[in-house]
């Protein structure tokens, strides 16, 4: 089925099966009405959207409306990051029959210059031990998956997601067996670029590469091996043909034959991992754009709206001049993630399918909207949603950035939310891991007299406190110095303690 848009009511999905009868045409507004059109578009996986999605099944729109395809686009899919793709290796060219030229013994008449002629006429090309070489047909391109730079997104697969290997050239001659005879041109491998930190696994079957740092590739499928070509003799009167290699391919009645081996066609999925040194988190509308925005070149959608954020964006951090030129931590790359929400380890919003995405991290900086309503409640929602999808991602050395304080209503809250922060989490005395060398370095606010509601929390909510809470503004460029300074320590730290990064 397909599913297509009308650019004219993004609102509007209309359901085509495979003789383009439109089944139904869906509407439907978010019930909080807070989530923008593009939303709707894209997080097919909320809940309005399955429901409905069950529902027009069973429609049948009685008169088709005939769109006029000019104006139907075809949606987007909804998985940048993770795609199908076909390839299928080149096959092999073929050999060929050849047969013997005559060779007329020279007569005594012909003299020495005769049966040097005639000598010639029978150097064929030989192996190192005398028999004779028979060209051989092209070998099929190979497949080769490999990563580069200059790729950032799946995308171009979702409208490209077959790719075919050339043919090897079949033995260009036919008859007679000549010094000359060239094997079948060998067919280019074809190389298919993805982007830095894509996984490549065969849609059946198991994981085959990680292909993480610029110049790792994979070979997914061998072209044919070309066609031997076999050489007729003249054997008791009538001709035979025969083989001068046992590497042979063979009919169903025993005939040897003289095509190429078939190219391999294989299914492959890829998933992009985005690799950055430092995730960006927290729920829509806190401002990870803006921050990235204001501390790299990178120019991120940034809107009043959730979910403006539908696919990671990368930005570059400048070197630390206090490290000097060519020291070992020079840069680093920032990955600004679509907003979680309650339920994201679950799949909605748009959380599940960019979680993954933190797992290349070394850093993560968790904004938080300092304006919010509950902006602790806030914090806890997304630490919860980490949890949720995988503990581990919990002990990841963290920063917190309480934002917009531009605004006085969070400038006046900033020392006491910075507090309650800093108090939740796992006491930096207790046993841990290696981010303890992190906490170690903190100042941590006091934490004694907990209440007994507080030490409850604690035992679920166990997990080290932030690197540290700074309070910004990105969008007004206040207190951004500070936080500069909070990350590269973070990552310096980072770099010492964590060193090589796991796959
Ligand atoms: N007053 C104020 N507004 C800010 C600040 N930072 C971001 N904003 C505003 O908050 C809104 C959301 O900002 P984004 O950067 O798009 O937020 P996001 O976290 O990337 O949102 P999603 O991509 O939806 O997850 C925009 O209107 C920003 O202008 C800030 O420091 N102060
Ligand atoms: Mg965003």
């Amino acid at each position: 089925m397909l599913a297509v848009t009308y650019p004219q009511s993004p609102c509007t999905h209309l359901k085509f099966n495979l003789r383009n009868e439109a089944l139904a045409s869906v509407s439907y507004q978010s019930s909080s009405g807070l989530l923008p059109n593009r939303f709707d578009r894209q997080g097919g996986n909320s809940k309005a959207f399955q429901r409905y999605k069950l529902n027009c099944r069973f429609a049948r729109v009685k008169d088709p409306p005939s769109p006029n395809l000019d104006t139907v686009k075809r949606e987007p899919h909804k998985y940048f990051d993770q795609v199908i793709i076909t390839v299928r290796s080149g096959d092999g060219g073929h050999g060929t029959v050849l047969s013997i030229p005559n060779q007329r013994t020279p007569s005594k008449s012909q003299g020495k210059h005769g049966k040097e002629k005639a000598r010639k006429k029978i150097s064929f090309k030989r192996d190192y031990d005398g028999s004779l070489i028979l060209p051989m047909g092209g070998h099929g391109g190979d497949v080769v998956i490999y990563a580069d730079e200059g790729k950032d997104t799946l995308l171009e697969f979702h409208k490209n997601s077959r790719y075919n290997a050339k043919r090897g050239g079949n033995v260009s001659a036919m008859g007679v067996l000549t010094s000359r005879l060239q094997n079948g041109l060998a067919a280019p491998t074809l190389r298919i670029p993805v982007p830095l930190g894509t996984v490549v696994r065969r849609k059946h079957g198991g994981f085959m590469a990680d292909l993480a740092q610029p110049g790792d590739e994979i070979l997914v499928a061998r072209g044919g091996q070309g066609g031997i070509s076999l050489i007729e003799m003249p054997a008791h009167g009538r001709k035979e043909v025969t083989a001068l290699t046992t590497n042979v391919m063979r009919d169903e009645s025993d005939k040897v034959l003289t095509f190429g081996q078939q190219g391999v066609e294989v299914s492959l999925e890829l998933i992009l991992r985005v690799v950055a040194d430092v995730g960006l988190i927290g729920l829509p509308n806190a401002g990870k754009s803006t921050l990235l925005a204001a501390i790299t070149l990178a120019k991120p959608d940034i809107a009043d709206y959730p979910f403006t954020t539908l696919m990671p964006n990368l930005g570059r951090l400048g070197g630390d001049p206090s490290l000097g030129a060519g020291k070992y931590f020079s840069e680093a790359t920032l990955a600004d993630l679509p907003g979680l929400i309650e339920g994201a380890h679950l799949g909605k919003g748009l959380g599940r399918n960019f979680l993954r995405h933190l797992r290349r991290t070394r850093l993560l900086v968790h904004v938080v909207d300092a304006t919010a309503e509950n902006p602790v409640g806030d914090y806890r929602t997304v630490r919860e949603e980490l949890r949720m999808y995988n503990p581990e991602y919990l002990e990841r050395p963290y920063i917190v950035v309480l934002n917009k304080i531009d605004i006085p209503e969070a400038t006046d809250r900033l020392p006491s939310l910075t507090q309650e922060i800093l108090r939740i989490g796992r006491d930096k005395t207790s046993s841990g891991d290696a981010v303890q060398a992190l906490s170690a370095g903190v100042d941590h606010a006091d934490v004694s007299g907990f209440s007994e509601e507080d030490k409850k929390v604690k035992e679920i909510e166990d997990y080290p406190r932030p690197f540290a809470v700074v309070g910004a503004s990105v969008l007004k460029g206040i207190g951004t110095k500070e936080m500069l300074e909070e990350i590269r320590a973070a990552l310096r730290i980072c770099r010492d303690s964590y060193e090589p990064l796991a796959p």
